[in-house]
């Protein structure tokens, strides 16, 4: 049992506050995920790290949890207003390719991505395209006192809601800024519900509708998935910063038309800040970006990226820099390292094992104390940075039996997700995609090398050395597992 009360921020009041669930025994969780015209890049994956976390804190804090990550396969504009190309028919057109095509390959890297980064499956991952007949149903109820008619399609009239806009607070933000103007709007917040497609317009996924042919609004997914499979009331909805400017805005507006009242659809909105890099935040539409791959072809294990994602409280904005990633690298083999001497020491049967201690009163309080603190730490809305140096000071603690601690690392992994317990240092070992040697060839050499040593031939060793960095292998003479892909 943990003991401290969850406090969460709300960015719809802007304040933290104690997490007083529906029904405990089953949370709802709703994130919105990502469209899949492309690979997810890090940035994107940075809000699944989040969610993931909220999620682990959650199910280690004993609450029951439906988590549905959508997967937007249609809908999605250039612009997260109303302008623009949808961007999956933008992208079939680029590539000539079919568009069912393309969503169904870009959603499966995604979720090897998420299992990459040991992130949960969540409970259900509902594609747009299946929801077409509940999306147009959701229209149809909210049409007559809530949308007009445009030549382009049905928009959202968001003077006919109570309190629009509340959550990006757009009339003290720039949030109205960013919306793109379209002919015949009442308003500039209006956004469209249903996108006719233009005479001649070619799309490859369109639907017939009351108001023709056409395709639903990116907004009107979330809403209409969202209440689905959680309810018209519900407990969080999370997405990156971005969404809280437009994107939720109209799915609250909607919610709200639908049921008649001043409801939101859920009760928290949360929102993790982006990754960005000295350029700016990352995007997959500003062209060039980095990939989970990226990171793997260059010889960095996901479970480094997920690390330097925890370094950082999901609120603050996180800088990428392969400086950062080399960084959370050595951190996380030195943990690895760290755990697997923990293990091989209270392995029964290994000669130089401690003899099992009963746990003293001592001891109890220490594990407890453990907990107490990675518990007050998540419990600070998810404050993950404060709880690794709890976990370093753990790992370290000579108090504590080898087995003791392997015990207390168990609710290390269950809310951060490292995976400490099963990683070894051989699996931080990525080839890259450069390396022109493979791993018997490396330990050829290196058996080469040991023999000059042997033979007290040491410019030879000192060559072969040189040799390997050169094939960007870094030959590590303390370390237990000998040598590495340089990384980087
Ligand atoms: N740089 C970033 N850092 C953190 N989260 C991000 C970043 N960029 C997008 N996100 C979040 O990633 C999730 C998936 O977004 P989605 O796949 O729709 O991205 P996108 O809007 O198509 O990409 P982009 O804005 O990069 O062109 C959303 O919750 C979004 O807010
Ligand atoms: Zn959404």
């Amino acid at each position: 049992m943990t003991t401290h009360a969850l406090t969460l921020y709300n960015s719809l009041t802007r304040r933290l506050e104690p997490f007083a669930p529906i029904d405990p025994a089953n949370v709802g969780l709703y994130s919105c995920g990502p469209t899949v015209y492309n690979y997810a890049h890090i940035g994107n994956l940075r809000a699944y790290v989040f969610t993931d976390t909220l999620s682990r804190t959650l199910t280690w804090k004993g609450f029951g949890l439906t988590h549905i990550v959508n997967i937007t396969d249609v809908g999605h504009l250039t612009s997260d207003a109303d302008a623009g190309d949808d961007k999956m028919e933008a992208a079939a057109r680029a590539s000539g390719q079919d568009i069912w095509a393309i969503a169904r390959h870009y959603t499966e890297a995604f979720k090897r991505n998420l299992i990459d980064l040991h992130i949960r499956t969540p409970t259900r991952f509902p594609l747009a395209t299946d929801h077409i007949a509940e999306m147009i149903a959701f229209a149809e109820a909210i049409a007559p006192e809530h949308c007009y008619l445009l030549e382009d399609g049905l928009y959202f009239d968001t003077s006919t809601v109570p309190d629009y806009g509340r959550l990006a607070r757009s009339n003290d933000d720039a949030g109205e800024s960013r919306i793109d103007p379209v002919a015949g709007k009442r308003h500039p917040q209006d956004f469209a519900i249903w996108r006719t497609s233009a005479p001649g317009e070619m799309r490859q996924m369109e639907w017939d509708s009351p108001w023709g042919r056409g395709a639903p609004g990116w907004h009107l997914e979330c809403s209409v998935m969202s209440q689905k499979y959680l309810g018209p009331q519900f407990d969080i909805h999370t997405g990156g910063i971005d969404h809280r400017e437009i994107h939720h805005p109209n799915e609250i507006a909607q919610n709200q038309a639908r049921c008649g009242c001043a409801d939101t659809g859920a009760n928290l909105w949360m929102h993790n800040n982006f990754l960005v890099e000295r350029s700016g935040k990352m995007s997959k539409s500003g062209g060039e970006f980095t990939t989970l791959q990226t990171l793997i072809d260059r010889g960095f294990h996901p479970l480094a990226y997920r690390l330097m994602c925890l370094q950082a409280q999901y609120r603050s904005e996180l800088e990428f820099s392969w400086d950062n990633l080399a960084a959370a690298t050595t951190r996380l083999k030195r943990l690895a390292l760290t755990v697997q001497a923990l293990r091989d020491r209270a392995a029964p049967g290994n000669s130089a094992s401690d003899p099992a201690k009963p746990a003293t009163d001592a001891v109890r309080a220490l594990l407890a104390g453990y907990r107490d603190r990675l518990d007050i730490a998540v419990c600070d809305d998810l404050a993950t940075p404060r709880a690794l140096p709890v976990l370093d000071e753990l790992l370290a603690d000579k108090r504590l039996s080898p087995a003791d601690r392997l015990a207390a690392l168990a609710d290390f992994d269950a809310v951060l997700g490292l995976d400490l317990a099963a990683l070894r240092r051989e699996d931080l070992r990525v080839r890259p995609a450069s390396a022109t040697l493979d791993a018997a060839a490396v330990d050829e050499r290196l058996a080469e090398r040991r023999a000059a040593r042997a033979a007290k031939d040491f410019p030879r060793s000192d060559a072969i050395r040189d040799d390997l960095a050169s094939a960007g292998v870094e030959v590590m003479d303390g370390d237990p597992l000998g040598w590495d892909w340089r990384i980087g």
